[in-house]
């Protein structure tokens, strides 16, 4: 049974939902029920009750919020979100974004009101104290020495760019925006392949942003003033400056959002167009101007096919995220052709610069690098591709398949209150594992493909604000989220080896311990997953984790050594040693010996804001604030 449906029908009583409860009573045997078939409903229904009354109280007293249940009248009614200012808007493509006056000179005043909902949310993620975990080696190829930045100060950004930068309490750049920056400045064609969470979206928004602040009047379609706008008589077709694509909608919106702090008080327009949403509203977005495009490619396509609505005549740059999961997704005749313009009506000027972001870099990114960017592309990679960081806290535990809904109860309540992830295989999974933690008395919600776009926003949304702060979700849908203080991830199913295996194993884990912080994820290991067993334990082993018993036949016998064959980055194939990739191997070493470079610049770079911890009502690592024992403030 869908558990929303029961939320949606207000039905705290929690009946009539899906309770496998039964398989974990004391005297669970439902076979010894002789009383008659009214007695022994009556009797389960009781003890079910006397359960849920008994969780709920350790829960309470633990300090677990109440489950909340949704209510999708209300939510369309408008009153979504109404605490969290920041998803005021009914969909995330209508949220608050600086609105120009064309009476504004350079640069326009503050904004009070939305400085608020843009920057200082309690929801914001912020970086934590733990970031030399990040200091990777960095390795750039390209045509010519690319001096990495270590300061944000250092990299000639435009002033409003600085004050943004300086508003979202960034202090100082990751190691990936270290390079990235200076690279997208000097005007090349970027490649970058790093680690989740390690700032990627802002390694290419605050280059070309700040690139285009100060142009924008000059480069910018002609677009009609907001604070006079008629809908009727001031609709303008968007000609976009910079398109960025991404594999899921809620990457688009995460995207989306860092943009709206990004271009805060300049005449640079965002908007972000995806799947699953009503396309009015978002048309309508598009017609009041629009300067940089986010879009999933299935809408992107649909509103390509209308010219009089989308030009890309203007486009300046474009930024393929998440390329291998576009690729993997049977997207990449669509950007195929937005790499060669056809149909599209692209700007091919030699200006137009191309970006490909990529956790890891399979030959099909490979070959669109070296058939469509410029020559002299700049190549560069933070740490092993498809590698992850110390930050976070890796358990594996054996669990036959028939105890795993017992076992993620207990491991839930162990760990006590804080945001939780867990990763199922299956959207029926999905469904049956939430209901199974709601009707235990967990404030849980889930989130898969099968989902609305509107259940969806409104499952992110609880799970961000903590209203309900376990989330179940299938690899797919939680795929590049960024919801701060996610403490701890549960791959309640590992990936197998044929959906992407340790790199979808990656992925997941990195929700957690983001930017700095600290975290923990603990798998669910069992017969069935025997296929991932060795690559997970060479994670296990480079990352310097605890290999349990069970899996010590899998081990690496030199976790000094390990030897990975991801096929993301082999840089002998035959192509490359007959030179035919630029820029890496065809190209040579940008610091001139023609071999690995390791900047220590950008290790060093990278260092906890001072005063961070202390800031009133706010602690990088702790999900609670200052103080407080309540869920309300995660
Ligand atoms: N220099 C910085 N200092 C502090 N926080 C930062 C910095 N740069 C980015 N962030 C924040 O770090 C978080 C993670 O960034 P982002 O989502 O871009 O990572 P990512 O590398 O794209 O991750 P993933 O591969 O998992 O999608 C975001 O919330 C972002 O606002």
């Amino acid at each position: 049974m869908d558990h929303f449906a029961a939320h949606a029908n207000g039905d705290t009583e929690f009946s009539g939902g899906f309770n496998d409860s039964a398989a974990f009573n004391d005297d669970g045997d439902l076979g010894a029920a002789t009383n008659g078939a009214t007695d022994t409903a009556v009797s389960k229904k009781e003890q079910q009750a006397k359960e849920l009354a008994d969780n709920l109280a350790k829960l309470k007293e633990q300090g677990w919020n109440n489950p909340i249940p949704f209510n999708y009248q209300t939510v369309y009614g408008g009153e979504a979100g109404a605490d969290e200012p920041r998803d005021e808007a009914k969909w995330l493509s209508n949220a608050a974004i600086y609105e120009w006056d064309d009476d504004f000179g350079e640069v326009g005043p503050p904004n009070e009101e939305l400085e608020k909902v843009l920057f200082h949310g309690e929801y914001l993620m912020r970086a934590g104290v733990q970031l030399e975990a990040l200091a990777f080696d960095v390795e750039m190829f390209g045509p010519e020495k690319v001096h990495p930045i270590s300061k944000f100060d250092d990299a000639g950004l435009h002033p409003v760019m600085r004050e943004n930068i300086r508003l979202c309490r960034y202090v100082n750049p990751t190691p990936i925006q270290c390079y990235c920056i200076p690279a997208v400045l000097t005007g090349r064609d970027v490649v970058a392949c790093a680690q989740t969470g390690s700032g990627k979206t802002a390694a290419y928004l605050i280059p070309i942003l700040s690139k285009l602040m100060g142009k924008a009047r000059m480069l910018a379609a002609p677009r009609p003033n907001p604070t006079r706008y008629n809908p009727v008589t001031d609709r303008v077709r968007a000609e976009p400056l910079v398109l960025v694509v991404c594999p899921t909608r809620e990457l688009a919106c995460q995207i989306f959002d860092e943009c709206r702090r990004l271009c805060y008080r300049t005449m640079l327009r965002p908007c972000v167009i995806y799947g699953g949403a009503p396309t009015r509203g978002q048309r309508e977005q598009l017609e009041m101007g629009c300067d940089i495009l986010i879009a999933t490619p299935g809408r992107l396509l649909d509103f390509m096919r209308n010219p009089g609505l989308l030009s890309f005549a203007r486009l300046k740059f474009t930024v393929i995220d998440e390329a291998d999961e576009l690729f993997s997704g049977g997207w990449e005749e669509t950007i195929e052709s937005l790499f060669q313009g056809n149909g599209t009506n692209t700007n091919a000027d030699a200006d137009h610069m191309y970006l490909m972001f990529s956790a890891t870099f399979p030959k099909l990114a490979r070959r669109m690098a070296r058939d469509y960017m410029d020559e002299d592309y700049v190549r560069i990679k933070v740490g092993r591709v498809g590698s992850t960081h110390t930050n976070i806290h890796q358990d594996v535990i054996y669990v036959d398949e028939g105890a795993k809904n017992q076992c993620l109860f207990d491991l839930i309540f162990s760990g006590g209150p804080q945001r939780t992830l867990i990763f199922v295989n299956t959207k029926v999974k999905c469904d049956m594992v939430d209901d199974f933690l709601y009707n235990k008395g967990l404030p849980s919600t889930s989130i898969h493909s099968d989902r609305t776009q509107r259940e969806r926003e409104d499952a992110l949304r609880a799970f961000r604000t903590a209203k309900c702060p376990i989330l179940v979700a299938t690899g797919v849908s939680a795929r590049g989220l960024d919801v701060t203080s996610v403490k701890h991830v549960i791959n309640y199913d590992l990936p197998s080896t044929q959906h992407d295996g340790i790199t979808e194993y990656i992925h997941r884990i990195g929700r957690t311990a983001r930017i700095g912080n600290e975290g923990k994820a603990t798998s669910f290991f069992n017969d069935r997953n025997e296929d991932i067993a060795p690559d997970l334990c060479k994670i296990l082993a480079e990352t310097k984790q605890e290999i349990p018993e069970f899996l010590q036949s899998f081990a690496p016998e030199d976790p000094k050594n390990i030897q990975w064959h991801d096929n993301t980055d082999d840089e002998n194939e035959a192509e490359v040693e007959a030179g035919a990739v630029a820029g890496f191997g065809g190209g040579f070493d940008c610091f001139g010996d023609n071999s690995r470079d390791v900047n220590d610049t950008a290790r060093r770079g990278f260092q906890p804001e001072e005063g961070f911890q202390t800031e009133e009502g706010f602690q990088a690592e702790s999900p609670w604030g200052d103080n407080n024992d309540k869920m309300g403030t995660w």
